[in-house]
């Protein structure tokens, strides 16, 4: 069974010995926006509706809990939970990897002289998308906070400890190597948290869960969570990096991109560390076997969610599936573009303080235009950072594996083929997240043999073309180029 607790739900999903989905269940869960650029969750929520999708899944397949093999973890990454100890109470809402509060602590640690370090050592820019300033805000921020922590007494996790910590019922404090490298206090080249670095914060170490491969049993559920039953918790990774086992990229070279909430195109680069010097960030791919690999990561913030933003804000659509039809009732984006910039941008543009922008709009522009530029956002944002991807590894990709959410559009599929100029390719399992995290788990306690197993199961579902001339192609892709200039730095001024 794997967990999957991403940005907007929490979904778990049973899986049989062949990696085929026996069951899902999945439950949304609320967004709390309680300041500009501000995301939060409530860590209760996330336990809530995880555990209950958990045990609704079981209720539904009609299997019981002892019959589960092993539960996998994987989650939203970054996003940062601190409790209490002894009452398992968190003190402040979850801060979401998407929110841009702690921008000014990040210029300061800029001008303190610290982007170097922080690249060669944890692979990462310095950015608010990542846990450490988040910590460091909580502590500022929270009455009595900071003198808790001194006293050993608050615990850090991102949320695939504070799920484990709840599953185990405050037994099991821990997290795993590809999830600690997204918290910018972990050396990724030492593999251990970073002295310099956390006295920079003033985050106390007795805080920091202890850091375990991607793969291993870390504990059991507690009795009371899954009626009786003491289920392995044998598998662990941040959801991009579980997508990249999911889709047996297990070979230095091979890439996937991730279309959910936001986009994430990860490459296997091996034993090796690749520093970027193109935007992207170096990450750790997972620790397996006792052998740790990296990726090159290039991290877009918004993707799918620009089409829920059609959706719940200005409401022009019902569901995210009517975006593909509209998007196609017309021929092209009339010259119209959106720069999704709402939480600022990521790869390779690192600007916290840009924000969303509809450029082009003319008396002929409609509601269509507008749908398929916000598709086609998507898709541009993917270009820039699959271009940062191969000046970086040196590797030009023939064909990209794709997964989440939002790959179900085959408008947007065939529309990101052609303004790549590659292949892409569309598995039939696309909840990979899940199915990598539910490998890791099974890799753990011998329910599957090998990697090669895991490899032989990946079954290609649709291969997209590209199928539009070279010259408007780059037309398009340089009026987007136009369009992000417009974007970057508006927040700045305020
Ligand atoms: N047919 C579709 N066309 C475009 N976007 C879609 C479609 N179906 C779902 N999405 C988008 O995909 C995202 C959900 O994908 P998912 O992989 O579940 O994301 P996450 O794990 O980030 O919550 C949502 O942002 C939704 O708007
Ligand atoms: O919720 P998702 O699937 O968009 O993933 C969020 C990422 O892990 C953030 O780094």
């Amino acid at each position: 069974m794997a967990l999957d607790q991403g940005t907007t739900s929490s979904r778990a999903i049973i899986f049989n010995d062949e990696g085929e989905i026996v069951k899902v269940a999945q439950n949304e869960f609320t967004q709390y926006y309680p300041n500009k650029g501000w995301v939060e969750h409530d860590p209760m929520e996330i336990w809530g509706t995880q555990s209950g999708v958990a045990r609704e899944v079981l209720e539904t397949a009609g299997i019981r809990p002892g019959e589960i093999a092993a539960i996998g973890i994987t989650n939203q990454r970054e996003t940062t939970i601190v409790w209490d100890k002894v009452t398992g109470r968190p003190i402040y809402n979850a801060i979401v990897w998407q929110c841009r509060r702690t921008a000014d602590i990040c210029d300061d640690l800029k001008k303190r002289g610290l982007e170097d370090y922080v690249r060669d050592n944890t692979g990462l820019v310095i950015d608010a998308y990542f846990s450490g300033t988040k910590i460091k805000w909580i502590l500022d921020n929270v009455e009595g906070a900071r003198e808790k922590a001194e006293n050993g007494e608050l615990l850090f996790g991102n949320v695939d400890t504070w799920l484990i910590w709840n599953l185990t019922r405050g037994k099991v404090h821990v997290t795993d190597y590809s999830n600690a490298s997204r918290t910018m206090i972990y050396n990724i080249k030492e593999l251990k948290w970073d002295e310099k670095l956390l006295k920079e914060l003033d985050i106390p170490a007795s805080m920091l869960p202890e850091v375990k491969q991607s793969s291993e049993i870390y504990g059991v559920t507690d009795p009371h969570t899954f009626g009786g039953a003491e289920i392995p918790i044998a598998g662990i990774a941040g959801d991009q990096q579980a997508a990249l086992f999911g889709q047996a990229c297990f070979e230095a070279g091979m890439a996937k991109n991730t279309y959910g909430t936001g986009c994430f195109m990860l490459m296997n680069t091996g034993e090796e560390m690749i520093p970027s010097k193109n935007g992207l960030i170096t990450t750790i791919a997972w620790g397996v076997n006792g052998k740790v690999e990296y990726a090159l990561e290039g991290s877009i913030f918004v993707a799918g969610a620009i089409v829920q933003w059609l959706r719940d804000e200005l409401k022009i659509i019902s569901d995210a599936s009517d975006s593909e039809y509209f998007a196609t009732k017309v021929e092209d984006n009339n010259g119209v573009y959106i720069v999704p910039a709402f939480v600022g941008l990521g790869a390779p543009y690192w600007d916290m303080y840009a924000r969303g922008t509809v450029v082009g709009l003319t008396r002929g522009s409609n509601r269509n235009h507008i749908i398929r530029a916000a598709l086609e956002s998507i898709a541009y944002q993917t270009r820039d950072v699959l271009e940062a991807m191969q000046e970086d590894s040196g590797i030009k990709l023939q064909s990209l594996k794709v997964d989440g959410g939002a790959v179900a559009n085959n408008f947007l599929m065939q529309f990101q083929s052609n303004i790549l100029s590659v292949d892409v390719d569309r598995p039939e399992i696309i909840e990979t997240t899940a199915l990598g995290a539910a490998y890791l788990a099974g890799l753990a306690v011998g329910f599957w043999k090998d990697k090669q197993e895991i490899s032989d199961k990946w079954r290609i579902e649709t291969r997209f073309k590209p199928i539009m001339e070279e010259e408007e192609k780059e037309k398009l892709y340089r009026g987007w180029k136009r369009a992000v200039k417009r974007s970057l730095d508006w927040a700045k001024e305020e």
